[in-house]
């Protein structure tokens, strides 16, 4: 078996330099996650204004069932794990519904609770 440290404990240089290479590129990654989902953020902030504008309920489950099956559609294909896509996305999600609630109720347009919803895309059963 081939060892990476050597007889006093430090990492080989070239695996130290393999290291920092791809800490590199996780860094880059993380910079561009975090400009994405602050861009996201600021997309959903317009939309918890106009929906606390027109008295829309917060969250739209059918919408994010839809959201969801394209996301693990996506992740499949680029081999990511489809239920770590969803659970990554189910938890923003949940932290937008929570900023359109607090909008909504700096609004003074609260919306009753989801049993008494009215369906989004305009049908009434
Ligand atoms: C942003 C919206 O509000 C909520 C948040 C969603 C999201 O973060 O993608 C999706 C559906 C809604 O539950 C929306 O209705 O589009």
């Amino acid at each position: 078996m081939t060892t990476s440290n050597t007889a006093s404990g430090d990492v080989d240089p070239a695996v130290g330099e393999e290291l920092a290479r791809l800490r590199d590129s996780i860094d880059n990654i993380d910079a561009a996650v975090v400009h994405m989902l602050a861009e996201r953020f600021k997309a959903t902030q317009q939309v918890g204004h106009l929906k606390a504008e027109h008295r829309l309920p917060p969250a739209d489950p059918a919408r994010e069932a839809r959201q969801i099956a394209r996301l693990r559609s996506l992740a499949e294909s680029a081999k990511l794990d489809p239920a770590f896509a969803e659970k990554f996305l189910n938890f923003i999600i949940a932290e937008v519904i929570r900023h359109h609630e607090s909008i909504a109720e700096d609004t003074g347009n609260s919306t009753p609770p989801a049993a008494d919803r009215p369906p989004l895309d305009g049908t009434r059963e």
